[in-house]
């Protein structure tokens, strides 16, 4: 008790000497036993008077950063600091502090402890920092490039026939009730990603191998478990990823231990996982020893050539004196990661971006204005994506994706810390902060995207609100400028060093320039995300296929049957759509972040895919928004 006191206290001190406004917590926000017993303690943290856990109550509750986003920070100040014995820990939602932040990576490393759950099956390029992580950055960031942007592409446009096959129905027909748009919007990239990045071609269901298909590839795609597994590839990656929280949390004997049938599932699933990737190793490096080459990403590939590859064996792949080989372990951790983070966010976005659109028929029919006017009737698989990102970039389709990323960004909070040895400044409109050592830094994305001082805002059109900052306005997007102070631009001591991986801004320079370190998605600075190209050239070439011949309605059989609605006149079904609106904003605002935001349990969105021109109800609600 003694300790824990005088922890407090000495903490107390360094915050107070930070400059920053501080508030006091009994337990560190982040460590595991607060967040296993968040809603016991801060009961009893309420029995205190009122003054002493009032303001920064809202920022002790699990999960808030989605739920409310930016109103802490008006209440705590954009930045500021939670003192507990154990450490300290920054928040922050001011783009200066932000963007200091993700532009000095020895002074903010990213707080790797953060996600030492996902090194499990080996270290990889998200989970390191210093030396190493330069090591897996170097070796992964090869095959992010504009060529294989644009093979991305093209397989996006491919797969997302087949997902339209799927929402079309076994008549083709479309208008059926999609309840499935998750599973569905996760399928599509991780098709995507496991061709474009690896050479597995996956199926939709009723899609085959084609004759005369590389035997050991067909393993791979086959929808039936291959000799010596129990489930096929396929399955054994859905279900791992579906339970990757529960396997990365609970060890193996405790699973085997554990009666439910789904524990033992979600193991079987693991280890067919892990025993594919084993026997992938072993073809790829055979490939390599062959001199074979793989067309596309060929990510496994890259990371294999850098310990079995020739160069490797003279040993004269080499970087400033560190050799750049990988074990198999973190082959097949990088493997894994590019994986998950290569499709699952990309998903959430499609995901929301659909349901959103669905919701805000006015902004639907707009973008298809756009993908007409720059698409027309093309086949899309004669698109170009040299050719067409560009001006798509600059489009509707752009502004709603971007608008999408802004309101519910995949990542919701980039975890920095002060390096230990000396506390960093950090400059606020002209003022400088001293940040302790070792203060855990809360990169607040989701809630940056929502500060008022640097988005265009008008008065709400759908609430009371007296700003739309709230709401999805992709129309926002095309106010040119840049708003919002953020000091000089140029960071002293900032990363000069070229880490790799695209290097162009996250938006067109023709759209709305928020101030660096207001919007950041995909992160910022030497730790940002390597995908980011590959993730744009999926979403917008996507979203054009979809929405050059087809349109998205919300489902409204809750309220009435095809039949009733078919009776309807325009007024009754504009009263209608008005409430499966109103549940679909209701439900979106209950995704919650456990590794990516996104929808859990049974909250979903039910919608329909209709051919453009048999729309029931987005060709006309909302026309006079
Ligand atoms: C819309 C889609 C995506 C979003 C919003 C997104 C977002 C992010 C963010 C915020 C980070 C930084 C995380 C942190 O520092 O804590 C990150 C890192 C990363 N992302 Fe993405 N990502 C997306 C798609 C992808 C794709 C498609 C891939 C690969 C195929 C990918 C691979 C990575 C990798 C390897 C890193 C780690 C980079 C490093 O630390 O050096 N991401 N991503």
């Amino acid at each position: 008790f003694y300790s824990t006191v005088s922890n407090l206290r000495a903490n107390i001190e360094r915050a107070k000497q930070s400059g920053l406004p501080y508030y006091i917590s009994p337990l560190h926000p982040l460590s595991p036993v607060a967040q296993l017993t968040n809603k016991l303690w801060l009961r009893a943290f309420k029995l205190l008077p009122r003054k002493y856990w009032e303001k920064q109550l809202p920022v002790l509750n699990a999960n808030w950063h989605y739920r409310d986003n930016h109103k802490p920070f008006e209440a705590l100040g954009t930045s500021f600091i939670i003192v507990s014995p154990g450490r300290l820990m920054l928040y922050t939602d001011d783009a200066q502090v932000i963007h200091q932040v993700t532009s000095k990576r020895e002074a903010f490393p990213k707080d790797t402890a953060a996600y030492s759950l996902l090194s499990q099956y080996g270290h990889n390029v998200l989970t390191t920092e210093g030396q190493l992580w330069r090591m897996h950055r170097r070796i992964t960031s090869a095959s992010f490039n504009e060529k294989n942007a644009a093979l991305v592409w093209r397989e996006s446009v491919k797969q997302t026939f087949g997902l339209i096959n799927q929402w079309l129905g076994a008549d083709g027909q479309g208008n059926k009730t999609i309840k499935t748009v998750e599973q569905d919007t996760m399928a599509l990239t991780l098709n995507i990603i496991m061709y474009a990045g690896f050479g597995v071609k996956m199926f939709w269901p009723g899609e085959s191998l084609p004759a005369g298909t590389d035997a050991r590839l067909a393993k791979y795609a086959s929808l039936d478990a291959p000799e010596q597994h129990t489930m096929s590839f396929k399955d054994s990656l859905a279900y791992t990823l579906h339970h990757i929280l529960f396997l990365l949390l609970t060890p193996k004997w405790a699973r085997r231990a554990l009666p439910m049938k789904n524990a033992k599932f979600a193991d079987d699933a693991e280890k067919n996982y892990l025993q594919f990737m084993q026997e992938f190793l072993k073809d790829k490096i055979e490939d390599v020893r062959r001199h074979d080459k793989e067309e596309g990403m060929d990510i496994m590939g890259s990371l294999v050539k850098t310990s079995y590859g020739e160069k490797a064996a003279n040993g004269s792949a080499k970087t400033s004196g560190k050799t750049m080989q990988l074990t198999d372990p973190e082959i097949i951790g990088n493997a894994f990661i590019m994986i998950v983070a290569g499709h699952e966010t990309t998903a959430n976005v499609m995901h929301f971006t659909v349901l959103e659109l669905a919701a805000n028929p006015d902004a639907q029919r707009k973008l298809q204005a756009d993908v007409d006017r720059l698409l027309g009737k093309s086949d899309p698989s004669t698109w170009d994506f040299e050719e067409n990102v560009n001006p798509l970039s600059a489009s509707m389709v752009a502004a709603v994706v971007n608008e999408t990323l802004r309101l519910l960004p995949p990542v919701v909070v980039v975890p920095k810390i002060v390096s230990p040895g000396q506390d960093q400044p950090v400059h606020v409109d002209g003022k400088t902060y001293m940040v302790p050592q070792g203060t855990q830094v809360s990169v607040t994305i989701v809630a940056v995207h929502r500060n008022p001082r640097y988005w265009p805002t008008k008065p709400s059109k759908l609430t009371d609100a007296e700003t739309d900052i709230d709401d999805f306005v992709p129309e926002r997007w095309f106010q040119t400028g840049t708003l919002g102070d953020t000091g000089p631009g140029e960071v002293e001591g900032a990363d000069t060093e070229d880490f790799g991986g695209f290097s162009g801004p996250d938006t067109s320079a023709q759209l709305y320039r928020p101030p660096r370190g207001a919007y950041l998605p995909f992160s910022d600075g030497a730790r940002s995300c390597l995908g980011r190209r590959i993730a744009q050239a999926e979403l917008l070439a996507a979203v054009s296929v979809i929405f050059q011949n087809y349109s998205v309605e919300l489902a409204v059989d809750e309220w009435a049957s095809d039949e009733e609605v078919a009776a309807m006149s325009r007024e009754e079904r504009a009263k209608v759509y008005k409430k499966a609106q109103d549940k679909a904003r209701a439900t979106i605002l209950k995704a919650s972040s456990m590794l990516t935001l996104k929808l859990h349990g049974n909250d979903h969105v039910p919608i329909r895919l209709v051919r453009r021109g048999e729309e029931r109800f987005v060709n006309f609600v909302d026309a006079s928004i």
